[in-house]
């Protein structure tokens, strides 16, 4: 039987409040595109997970997923079974053939639809698990921005407790950093007591300088975490990209002490992938940014490829008879 240790978890932090806009600290964005991508090569994990720490850590970045359902077809009963599944993402059975019977395993949130939020918020009553909102016009951020203010208000009165924005890119792609900066802290000033990801939808930004600068201002603005993208734009979540923004991540909290969080999203779904992105937190940011408060993966299918990996570490080749019908 194999043992798991797991790293240990911490409360949600303070809010980040932010910064007065600082054009000047945009420009040290110094982007070597590849270089970044010499870099984000050494990241990826050559091994399926055969080793006790990286089925301890397949269990620990379940912690941090952002169960995510973001679909037209959305019904209170999916998003119900959904919240069941952050609830209790691991059978009962495999954490104790995996040696943590008792291990207390949620998601890090349930991500949905404002029209989603009371569902969730009742499904997950008692769990602790918050329920985040898209917002802001997702995915394309086109709405009016007095409407992106009201949608923010109404999912934070409905009880969403995180709310994830989507920028303006053409402030971005314009170069209007100031008026970035502007919706941003607009935004922050809507969510309330609610934290706030801003999502940067990185495939839309044209290049890493932007990406790093938009991940700035954003900061600035008052962000609790940056996170990559709707899941949406053809480009979403890549090593690189996120190597640029937890650089940035870095840098604002060498400028002002302020710890900001990161939220890769779209497209990740395999346990190995998962091992990837932890990978680059410890290595760029440390332990503590590979904690729920400051980590999360937004996902909608990789919840299933992680159990599948944990099946497959706590019973071998035996694994797959577990889903062979028998007779
Ligand atoms: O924010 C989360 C993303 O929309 C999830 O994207 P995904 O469905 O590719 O996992």
């Amino acid at each position: 039987m194999a043992t798991a240790t797991l790293p240990h978890t911490h409360p949600l932090p303070e809010r980040n409040p932010g910064t007065p806009f600082d054009p000047g600290a945009l420009e040290g964005a110094l982007v070597n595109k590849s270089a970044v991508e010499r870099r984000a090569a050494t990241l990826p994990t050559r091994r399926t997970v055969k080793k006790a720490w990286q089925a301890a850590w397949l269990l620990h970045a379940i912690r941090t997923i952002d169960l995510t359902t973001l679909s037209g077809d959305d019904t209170p009963g999916t998003v119900r079974r959904l919240c069941a599944k952050a609830r209790q993402p691991v059978r009962p059975e495999l954490l104790r053939d995996l040696g943590v019977p008792h291990l207390p395993l949620t998601t890090g949130a349930v991500c949905v639809y404002h029209e989603m939020v009371p569902v969730a918020v009742e499904a997950l009553e008692g769990s602790g698990i918050p329920v985040a909102a898209v917002s802001t016009g997702f995915p394309a951020g086109l709405t009016p921005h007095r409407l992106k203010l009201q949608e923010i208000e109404a999912s934070v009165a409905a009880g969403a407790r995180e709310i994830d924005i989507v920028i303006s890119r053409r402030h971005v792609l314009t170069g209007n950093w100031k008026a970035l900066y502007q919706e941003v802290r607009d935004f922050r000033e809507a969510c309330g007591p609610a934290h706030m990801k801003s999502i940067l939808a990185v495939g839309e930004l044209g290049t890493l300088k932007n990406v790093y600068k938009a991940s700035m201002v954003c900061m600035q603005a008052g962000s609790d975490f940056i996170k990559t993208s709707t899941g949406k734009e053809a480009v979403n979540a890549t090593l690189q990209n996120s190597l640029v923004m937890v650089r940035a991540i870095r840098a604002f909290y060498e400028q002002t002490g302020y710890k900001v969080g990161f939220k890769p999203a779209g497209g990740i779904r395999t346990a190995k992938q998962a091992l990837d992105w932890l990978i680059l937190m410890k290595e760029e940011l440390g332990h503590e940014w590979m904690q729920p408060h400051l980590f999360r993966i937004g996902a909608s299918a990789l919840l299933n490829d992680i159990e599948r990996q944990l099946e497959h570490f706590a019973y071998g080749r035996y694994a797959s008879m577990q889903y062979q019908p028998l007779g």
